[in-house]
């Protein structure tokens, strides 16, 4: 087992009622890819940095490959040296050059390093100074300054959140080498479906404070278990379970009176048949590589549905179906 997070409980202010962690437990395992997911003050950073021996929990623990993670309290200077934890709000020294950061303690051979700086791409800057760096430059350096320390488990905390998509692609490309030639594991939180799904093995969902579901991408994706955790992972719809077909249900909540629907498993009938849905267009909304059909329906409320073109006209009627799967 590589880490072991067990009951952690935490709130800022002794005085508040409510939790910021409330009672959270899991485990990775070694080689697997972990994301934390949540709306903005869920709580994912406070966990982060819990893990990475940086917050102090007020219970719980965290174990590292058998050994305990000691908070700020516990010890004199913050964290643990198998764990790297990259904050949002990262810093680095000033007037200084990026060779100076990057040499400063290193543990790596000249040719490790050689190799890092090509795998963070950041070979070219050497020579700068901190101050002569782009936003996506700095981050990549930072990431560099935290892995010449040979940590086992990278901890990052909304790592593509400033990142126009050119240089989230750069960084995404660099952490998969990263994976791939240092052999790290990996931590991960974002509030972004596009980072998240894509990427991990196991999806912990945080809702104030609580661990509501973890799962695989494609099941937080499919078979959320709240319309908070549907949300997360983009537009869904909310039907009634007696006209969701049975494959399309959850297996663990057959009961249940609603099920959540993802627009894309939605479409148009092309034939006049009436179908158990049906609806007036609403809006017709274009997103690239799909349309968004708004459509008020008599049975379900407003109903999202994907269509490949824009030959439906807003104040039809239609008749919509279940994909086939
Ligand atoms: N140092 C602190 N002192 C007091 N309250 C804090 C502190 N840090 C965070 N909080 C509060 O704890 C809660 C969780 O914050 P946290 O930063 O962990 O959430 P988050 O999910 O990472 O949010 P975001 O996605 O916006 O970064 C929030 O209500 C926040 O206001």
């Amino acid at each position: 087992m590589l880490l072991e997070v067990s009951q952690i409980q935490k709130k800022y202010s002794p005085a508040s009622s409510s939790l910021v962690l409330n009672n959270i437990s899991f485990q990775q395992n070694e080689g697997q890819k972990i994301a934390v997911t949540g709306s903005s003050g869920a709580g994912k950073t406070t966990l982060l940095k819990i893990i990475a021996g940086w917050e102090q929990p007020d219970s719980g623990m965290v174990m590292f490959k058998g050994e305990k993670v000691k908070g700020p309290e516990e010890q004199l200077l913050p964290g643990h040296k198998g764990i790297a934890y990259l904050s949002q709000h990262f810093e680095l020294w000033n007037n200084y050059t990026i060779h100076e950061i990057l040499h400063y303690n290193t543990q790596l051979s000249d040719k490790e390093s050689s190799e890092l700086f090509q795998i963070c791409r950041i070979e070219h800057l050497l020579k700068r100074k901190t101050n002569q760096l782009s936003g996506g430059e700095r981050q990549r350096v930072a990431l560099a300054r935290l892995l010449i320390t040979k940590p086992q488990l990278l901890v990052l905390d909304e790592p593509f959140s400033n990142l126009d998509y050119e240089h989230k692609q750069i960084l995404k490309a660099i952490l998969s080498d990263i994976e791939q030639y240092e052999k790290i594991n990996f931590l991960l939180a974002s509030h972004d479906a596009n980072d998240v799904l894509p990427w991990a093995d196991s999806v912990l969902v945080l809702q104030k404070g609580t661990l509501i579901q973890q799962a695989t991408p494609h099941e937080v994706y499919y078979y959320p278990i709240n319309e908070y955790t549907a949300a997360l992972f983009g537009y869904y719809n909310v039907l009634p379970s007696d006209i969701v077909p049975a494959q399309l249900m959850p297996e663990n909540r057959k009961h249940s009176n609603s099920c959540i629907i993802r627009p894309h498993q939605l479409q148009i009938s092309n034939s006049n048949i009436p179908t158990s849905l049906q609806g007036r267009v609403k809006e017709v909304l274009f997103y690239g590589n799909f349309y968004l059909l708004v459509i008020e329906t008599t049975f379900a409320g407003t109903v999202l549905v994907n269509h490949p073109n824009h030959h439906v006209a807003v104040g039809s009627h239609v008749n919509i179906e279940f994909c086939n799967f």
